[in-house]
């Protein structure tokens, strides 16, 4: 099942959510604890996929001319033998060589039993800092390497951020972030469920928090609208830019599926919904029945001009942006992505912003919200728009520090028209 959700996601371009989903439905056999075993693989492997590829580079004769399709098998197995102690490392390799022996012959099963034992003979040595550091020549290739993140990337980071600030963030990528919660204030058991989950909380606000751990009990809570699943990082980022202040109706102009949407209409806001993908609007509508909370929703016209009577004195934009400051949660952008995609992000995102700036009459606020750790798409960005509209003055910033904690990073403006 890891196998497949992981072709799925970096042969066939699906996020790794959809990617599994997908391939444990098509195994209806298996049981909750395959599943849970399948997602930490395949989450696994793709967060630590180029420290793996670089151990099978030193222990294969031939790197160059292994297909990526025994790659990700060797890859599996290695995330298996190095970080999984539930798994028997006989168990790993038996199940490569075989897949690898019915797939391609036994010639490439023997290799993939040489390199496999290789790997267990190294007998954890490739869990310490200092064995990559000895075989990397410099700096940027060690971080690369032991962080498991493209060299582009590290260098962007190194650039924009400097060397230490950069090193969290590739830390913090490696890390499986806390469960965030979000609790319905306006649903009758919401204060009671608050307190019932306060011992659980590693750090909280007045409605959410991040937790230690995800108890059983709050499965049915989310079932019966009373709480949502939400990073606390998300939530801390839009508290920090005071949606309070915020004049009323807010047009949420990019909604998707109604994660912040809800979070504002919880907050008492008068929010509007749109979006350009109709699949996620229907996801939004599904929400707001399950929260027992009704937001107007429609489709966005994209950058032509919304079918709006009254103007919003709001519009918040949680823009569609490269995904990189929340790598831990969806390790498979960092092997996606290229500075490509940022730039033409960076070009959409603009066009958003201008045609939001359109929108709004005097006193109105514009609210940008972003997960990315990219100076184009946030701390330039909104620069370039303060420099294009002089009419738009800005009137806070912040971005998720690289000591939170947390394990996501988001960036946030909040500008307001004269
Ligand atoms: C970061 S996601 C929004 C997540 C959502 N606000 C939430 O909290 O769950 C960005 C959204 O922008 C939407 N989008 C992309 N291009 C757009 C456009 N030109 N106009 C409006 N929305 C757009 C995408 O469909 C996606 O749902």
């Amino acid at each position: 099942m890891a196998l497949e959700a992981l072709r799925l996601c970096l042969d066939r371009g699906r996020d790794i959510q959809a990617a599994l989903d997908r391939a444990l439905t098509a195994s209806p056999a298996a049981g909750p604890g395959d599943a849970a075993l399948a997602t930490e693989l395949a989450y696994g492997y793709l967060r630590f996929r180029g420290r793996l590829d670089f151990l099978l580079d030193t222990l294969l004769a031939a790197p160059g001319r292994t297909s990526s399709a025994v790659r990700r098998i060797l890859g599996l197995a290695a995330y298996e033998i190095l970080f999984l102690q539930s798994v028997p490392a006989y168990a790993s390799v038996d199940w490569a060589v075989g897949i690898i022996r019915r797939r391609l012959g036994r010639t490439m099963g023997n290799v993939a039993n040489a390199v496999l034992r290789a790997l267990v003979r190294l007998d954890g040595a490739p869990l310490r800092e200092d064995y990559f550091r000895e075989r990397t020549a410099g700096d940027i290739s060690f971080l690369s390497v032991w962080y498991s993140c493209p060299p582009w990337l590290v260098r962007l980071w190194i650039g924009a951020y400097g060397r230490e600030e950069a090193e969290a963030f590739l830390r913090a990528s490696l890390c499986v972030p806390p469960p965030g919660v979000r609790v319905n204030r306006l649903h009758p058991l919401g204060a009671e469920l608050f307190r019932r989950l306060e011992p659980l909380a590693a750090a909280s606000s007045a409605w959410g928090m991040a937790l230690g751990n995800w108890p059983d009990f709050l499965d049915e809570a989310v079932s019966l609208g009373q709480a949502t699943r939400q990073s606390f990082a998300t939530q801390r980022i839009l508290d920090s830019l005071e949606p309070q202040e915020w004049p009323e109706p807010v047009l949420d102009a990019c909604a998707g599926r109604g994660g912040k949407t809800f979070l504002l209409r919880e907050a008492g806001k008068t929010v509007w919904a749109s979006d350009v993908n109709a699949f996620r609007l229907r996801q939004l509508r599904a929400e707001g029945l399950r929260l027992g909370l009704f937001v107007p929703a429609f489709l966005s016209p994209g950058q032509g001009p919304y079918p709006l009577r009254h103007a919003p004195r709001t519009v918040f934009l949680d823009a569609p942006c490269s995904g990189l400051g929340v790598l831990s949660r969806r390790p498979d952008i960092k092997w996606k992505r290229t500075g490509r995609d940022c730039r033409q992000l960076a070009g959409l995102q603009r066009k958003l912003l201008d045609s939001a700036a359109g929108l709004l009459p005097a006193g109105g606020v514009l609210a940008y919200v972003t997960c990315t750790l990219h100076p184009e798409e946030n701390e330039r960005q909104v620069e370039r728009f303060l420099r294009d509209q002089p009419a738009f003055h800005l009137v806070c910033r912040e971005r998720t520090g690289a000591d939170s904690g947390l394990g996501e990073f988001f960036y946030g403006a909040v500008l307001r028209k004269r």
